[in-house]
């Protein structure tokens, strides 16, 4: 294949693209790549992680993985999400590197496709979703692939993963972006309220009803209906959601036309739905019919690598950005385990905050939650604490802590003051300030 042929090749796709050799160079370039990155394509000359990471090295040697080398070890496309150093500063780009084959079978080079990833980022002060760790960028990738297509996506994560800004991200990155994005909270619904909230209700269709009113599946035609709990939905109302995803039809509540929409679904749970199916709370059609492509969201204590720009993204919206955790306490944040996740992470900030009085956050300003956990919730069965040991540690950080006399700490934890020298005592502790 001449060079020719492959600028044609190149200069025919829509978005940044790239040929490279398999010693990384580039040998044709498109406009859209050449518009996107700061550094100037030498072709011939430059290397593709010289342009897009300007970096001296290829990825997989600065801790990323290098999605040429994937390609050329299975002989197949490939995709994977990295952060690239555009003319906009460090966004997210989602690759895919196709390997191009001669006549004989040999490798001529590789073809490489950008994606820019508008919902995520690696940088604080923007509203996206945050992120640098691996499991966020594979995430990131699953988002995509899920977006490019119409499929039912599940989303399964834990509470305060973020699962409604994902489900928000894979609207975002469809082709559905400016339609309706339509939330259906499922938690506490009754069955009469369900109907009406989704297929919508005529007027004098029940005592009340002075008008009528459209559902959220009409007004989310065109576009997409996150259906957020689903395993709260209750095995009687499962069979109508089931007939509405199966036909596109509904009718709403007291009317007599049927009416349709085109949506397309995703849904959340932090339940295990396999389990439920199992037990027989869950219907397995239904099941099937929403899992079509599943997105596991890693709890915050798998990608503790993304806790220091989540606190500085918190830190910058509560406006608060002058501030800064010190070495210590953001140690003791990497070490907790956060039940909560990103949530709680968000709320463990703003309380810090407040609890400090100058620009350095230090370990006392934490709740006591985070300084005096005794272990992991996840390895809790392997990390039994004695209730000894937890008074022990709790009775530890306050003495490190506490800023006020003994009887003043006696009163705030409803014990006498002898009380608490005895234990004082046979911890071996004392209060600092004493
Ligand atoms: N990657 C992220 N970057 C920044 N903020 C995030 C990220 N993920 C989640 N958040 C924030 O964390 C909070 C919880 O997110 P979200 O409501 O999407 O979680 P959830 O998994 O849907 O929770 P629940 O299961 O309890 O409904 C929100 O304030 C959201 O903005």
């Amino acid at each position: 294949m001449n060079t020719s042929v492959i600028q044609s090749m190149i200069n025919a796709i829509d978005r940044p693209a790239i040929f490279i050799t398999p010693e990384y160079v580039i040998q044709a370039v498109n406009q859209a790549y050449s518009d996107t990155y700061e550094k100037k394509v030498a072709l011939g000359r430059s290397k593709c992680f010289e342009i897009s990471h300007q970096n001296s090295k290829p990825c997989d040697q600065c801790g990323e993985l290098c999605p040429m080398q994937l390609a050329r070890e299975t002989g197949r496309a490939t995709s994977v999400v990295h952060i690239h150093h555009t003319d906009n500063g460090e966004s997210y780009c989602d690759i895919l590197m196709k390997p191009v084959f001669d006549i004989d079978g040999s490798i001529l080079g590789y073809l490489e496709i950008l994606d820019k990833i508008k919902y995520a980022s690696s940088q604080t002060g923007v509203n996206r979703m945050m992120g640098v760790s691996e499991p966020f960028k594979a995430m990131l990738n699953r988002i995509n692939r899920a977006a490019r297509s119409t499929i039912s996506v599940l989303l399964q994560g834990e509470t305060g993963t973020g699962k409604e800004l994902v489900a928000h991200a894979v609207h975002q990155a469809s082709e559905r972006a400016d339609k309706p994005f339509v939330v259906i909270e499922c938690t506490g619904l009754s069955e009469s309220l369900f109907e009406s909230e989704l297929f919508g209700h005529e007027k004098g269709a029940f005592t009340g009803a002075a008008g009528s009113k459209k559902g959220l599946i009409e007004i989310a035609n065109g576009g997409t209906v996150f259906f957020d709990e689903i395993g709260d939905v209750p095995l009687n109302m499962q069979v109508k959601l089931l007939r509405l995803l199966e036909t596109g039809y509904f009718r709403a509540v007291g009317g007599l036309t049927q009416k349709r929409s085109d949506f397309r679904l995703v849904c959340a749970t932090h339940k295990n739905l396999l389990k439920m199916v199992e037990d027989g709370e869950f219907r397995q059609d239904l099941y099937y019919r929403i899992a079509g492509f599943p997105i596991h969201l890693p709890p915050l204590r798998e990608r503790r690598d993304d806790i220091p720009l989540l606190v500085a993204q918190f830190l910058e919206v509560t406006h608060h950005q002058q501030k800064t955790f010190s070495q210590d306490a953001l140690a003791t944040l990497l070490d907790y385990g956060f039940p909560g996740n990103i949530r709680e992470l968000k709320s463990i900030v703003e309380q810090a905050v407040l609890m400090s009085d100058d620009e350095v956050i230090h370990v006392s300003n934490l709740p006591p939650v985070v300084t005096n956990q005794p272990q992991q919730a996840n390895d809790a069965r392997d990390n039994v604490l004695t209730l000894e040991q937890v008074e022990r540690q709790y009775l530890q950080d306050l003495c490190s802590r506490f800023d006020g006399s003994i009887q003043e700490l006696a009163d705030q934890l409803d014990l006498s003051q002898r009380t608490l020298y005895r234990k004082l005592e046979r911890f071996g502790l004392r209060l600092n300030k004493s």
